[in-house]
């Protein structure tokens, strides 16, 4: 059934998502707080600044107005960063007067309060404006969704139903939507792979090969599983879509800007002048101090976290820092 659909960020991956849902025949008015980017979905149908060579469907509308875009909605997409998580919701409450499905496609940890983006949404939406927060993350590069190329992800949430709905609503020839119950995980598994990220791309910055990467993203995905398991997520979601998927996609891909920041960073551009020039969201930066918090009051062992907390906020040599982490105490592969 037809549904009217709100997409709260029109960045990259609201705009693609936007277009998913136009494709499977839904109501969807976009969100963005920029008035002149609004003008250019409503009339150019381009969103040149975050999808450059994408024409977007006629159907999409766009407005900066909040209220507009959320009457009436049967689900409301939050897709912003995640610093903005809070501050969008909170607006979102003051023009809401129903009771929609929160959906949201963000990846990240809030830095002061180390929570996962659904708590806060569960924090800050009362019960008579939501009926669940789902999530929906895993390996999706927006400039490929946005040229249809084939996709696969996953809608979490703990009432099996929304993550139906969810599932349901975006799926489609090129876009296929798994269930999960396991919300913690998939958040998880969707935040900590962007430092992971981080380092793939400096490793690469560095002149390091494939053996390296392989190195990274398996002793990565160790220790994700580690944290996130402390924190009760089921081990088993890391090997899936929203684990070693997204790892996967965001550890060797050039659309990943946590890739491609690393690998600047890892060439020796400073992370001011990185950060500056990306224009987009580098999810990795905050979560790699929220997380490394986190392993800190958990007592988690995450040296790769750790490694690259050390380079982003200590200023430590990116350039040193390998021989470091490879001459630590020796260990076994299969010590958890
Ligand atoms: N780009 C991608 O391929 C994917 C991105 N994501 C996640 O989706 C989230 C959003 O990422 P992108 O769309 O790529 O970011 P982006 O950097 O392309 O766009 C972010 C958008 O949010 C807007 N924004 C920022 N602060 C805002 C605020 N306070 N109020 C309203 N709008 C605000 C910006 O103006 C911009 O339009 C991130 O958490 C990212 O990790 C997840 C999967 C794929
Ligand atoms: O999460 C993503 C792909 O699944 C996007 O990664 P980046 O934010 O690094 O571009």
């Amino acid at each position: 059934m037809k549904q009217k659909v709100a997409v709260l960020g029109a960045g990259s991956w609201g705009t693609a998502l936007a277009m998913v849902l136009i494709e499977n025949g839904h109501d969807v008015t976009i969100w963005g707080h920029h008035p002149e980017q609004i003008t250019e979905i409503n009339e150019n149908h381009t969103n040149k600044r975050y999808l450059s060579d994408v024409q977007l469907p006629e159907e999409l509308k766009a407005t900066s107005e909040l209220e507009v875009c959320v009457k009436d909605a049967d689900a409301v997409l939050f897709v912003v960063p995640t610093k903005a998580i809070r501050n969008v919701a909170q607006k979102f409450v003051e023009v809401c007067h129903n009771q929609p499905v929160i959906i949201h496609a963000s990846k990240g940890l809030e830095q002061e309060t180390h929570k996962r983006i659904s708590e806060i949404l569960i924090e800050e939406i009362p019960e008579n404006k939501r009926k669940d927060v789902v999530v929906l993350s895993g390996p999706s590069h927006a400039e490929e969704v946005a040229v249809k190329d084939v996709t696969t992800i996953t809608a979490a949430a703990k009432n099996l139903e929304n993550a139906e709905y969810v599932q349901k609503l975006f799926s489609n020839e090129y876009f296929r939507i798994y269930t999960n119950q396991d919300v913690i995980g998939v958040e998880l598994g969707a935040a900590l792979k962007n430092i992971i990220a981080l380092g793939s791309g400096a490793l690469h910055g560095l002149g390091y090969g494939d053996n390296a990467r392989a190195a990274i993203m398996t002793r990565g995905l160790a220790e994700i599983s580690r944290l996130g398991v402390a924190m009760g997520a089921d081990p088993l979601t890391f090997i899936g879509l929203s684990g070693v998927g997204d790892l996967a996609v965001t550890c060797t891909s050039v659309h990943s800007r946590n890739w491609r920041a690393g690998d600047l960073l890892g060439k020796g551009q400073s992370l001011e002048n990185v950060l500056e020039n990306m224009g987009m969201i580098v999810e990795g930066v905050s979560t790699t101090k929220a997380a490394y918090e986190l392993s800190r009051d958990l007592k988690i062992d995450m040296p790769i976290t750790e490694t690259i907390y050390k380079v982003i906020y200590e200023n430590e040599e990116v350039n040193k820092v390998v021989k470091e982490i490879m001459l630590r105490e020796h260990k076994s592969e299969q010590e958890f």
